[in-house]
């Protein structure tokens, strides 16, 4: 999927935009797996509708799970979910999303008949091992032709049996989540213990539990520890809230530009790792405020780098770094070594990208040293990388001439990125 260079419009006033953004993709994932595996008919309402969700919901309904327009939501492009058994032969799609790869596996596990795994040829690098390893110790039959990754095809029986079980999970916190998500429906549920160096993305796990948990399900967390009960699923309605991850360009233009942006209906509470950019914006510099109208963030002209462990909220680095690059001080970006397993490996794709444009950056064993330099145009190259899009679309505001191979790449998570970057620069 190659689409023409986009060039990365240059902001010659400062930013002065609302921007609404649509779903969390973590959350509309999730909320797709629970509604397939629940007792009745749910509805998700504001999905993010995106390649990631898509594939989802591709991948539910090759299982035989029914997911239809909700015709009756109002316009917010949401969906029904009616569950069915669980039957294969099937094959399954994954795209390059890690949500669907690691999230997947154990439903199809509760199917009867043969289930084939693929994705992109990217997502046959990404880390799967250690969640193949763990299905096979809960009961499930997953031949992976000794690969410890895809492509592989779970020969579910109808049932998993569940139970104890110790993971890896520092490559992904994922390979948690997926396990979790599935538990209800095993046997004996589930106990997940994780033994390995930490694992990554705390408040993704925490929105498995919290989610799990809105469906009627037992879960008790430890440290390293998750316990799932085995038992129903609820049927309910699952609001989807905007992706606070995605808001992490539009909000950093307001620093770039010195300007606003106001993000509507941005949660009071949330589990979501992008509420995160609150702390880390302000730390470079920008006023954070929160009000009726949303989170708004000013950007009081300069800025400075940050210097931060990101191990929490490693999706938000690209668009971080690319800040950083901007910057009026040096960065450093920590606990992010697992990001060599995420779309492409992150770290050695934005020091080669920021460097190409006269950039100062350098990989560290587990993160990103940034000091910031004058930076000239050139192609910025995205592998397949969403962020990468985004992360180029903020350097663009600033410097003349980056254009931006492969935009189309965005919808994996924000298809509409291009349309939403060119009204927040439109004049008011
Ligand atoms: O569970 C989820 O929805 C996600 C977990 C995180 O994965 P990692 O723990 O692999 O970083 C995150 O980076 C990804 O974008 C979404
Ligand atoms: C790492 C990411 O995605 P995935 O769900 O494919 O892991 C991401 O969106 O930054």
């Amino acid at each position: 999927m190659s689409s023409p260079h986009w060039p990365a419009p240059v902001a010659h006033v400062p930013v002065d935009a609302t921007v609404p953004l649509p779903g969390s993709k973590s959350m509309t994932n999730r909320a797709l797996v629970l509604a397939a595996l629940a007792e009745g008919p749910s509805r998700v309402t504001r999905p993010l509708r995106s390649r990631d969700t898509e594939l989802m919901a591709g991948a539910l309904r090759a299982l035989g799970a029914g997911i239809e327009a909700d015709e009756a939501g109002g316009g917010h492009d949401g969906w029904r979910v009616l569950p069915a058994d669980l039957t294969g032969p099937a094959r399954v799609d994954v795209g390059l999303a890690g949500t669907v790869m690691r999230f997947l596996p154990p439903v199809a596990a509760l199917a009867s008949g043969k289930v084939a795994v693929d994705g992109d040829p990217r997502a046959r690098e990404r880390p799967m091992g250690p969640i193949i390893t763990a299905l096979r110790a809960l009961g499930a039959d997953v031949d992976d032709g000794g690969r410890g990754a895809l492509p592989f095809t779970v020969r579910g029986t109808g049932a998993v049996r569940g139970g104890p079980v110790t993971i890896d999970a520092s490559g992904s916190s994922q390979l948690v989540s997926g396990l979790l998500l599935a538990a209800p429906r095993f046997e004996k549920g589930v106990e997940v213990r994780h033994e390995g160096p930490p694992v990554p993305s705390a408040p993704h796990l925490a929105m498995t539990v919290r989610m799990l948990r809105d469906a009627g399900v037992a879960v008790e967390t430890g440290e390293d520890v998750w316990h799932v009960a085995p038992g129903p699923v609820r049927a309910r309605e699952w609001p989807i809230e905007p992706d606070l991850s995605n808001a992490a360009q539009f909000l950093g233009a307001a620093l770039v530009t010195g300007g606003r942006v106001t993000v509507p209906g941005w949660p009071e509470a949330t589990t979501q790792p992008g509420d995160a950019l609150r702390g880390l914006l302000a730390a470079m510099g920008a006023e954070v405020s929160r009000g009726p109208d949303g989170l708004t963030v000013r950007g009081p002209g300069g800025f400075c780098g940050l210097d931060a462990d990101l191990h929490e909220v490693g999706e938000l680095t690209p668009v971080l770094a690319a800040l950083a690059a901007l910057a009026d001080s040096p960065s450093r970006l920590t606990g992010i070594a697992h990001l060599r397993g995420h779309e492409t490996d992150r770290l050695a794709a934005l020091v080669t990208e920021i460097n190409a444009l006269g950039g100062d950056a350098r990989e560290l064993p587990d993160g990103l040293e940034i000091r910031p330099r004058p930076l000239h145009g050139g192609v910025f190259h995205t592998y397949d990388d969403h962020r990468m899009v985004m992360a180029a679309a903020v350097l663009g505001l600033a410097v003349p001439g980056v254009r931006v191979e492969n935009p189309a790449t965005v919808g994996k998570t924000l298809p509409d990125f291009t349309g939403l970057w060119a009204s927040m620069l439109a004049p008011a």
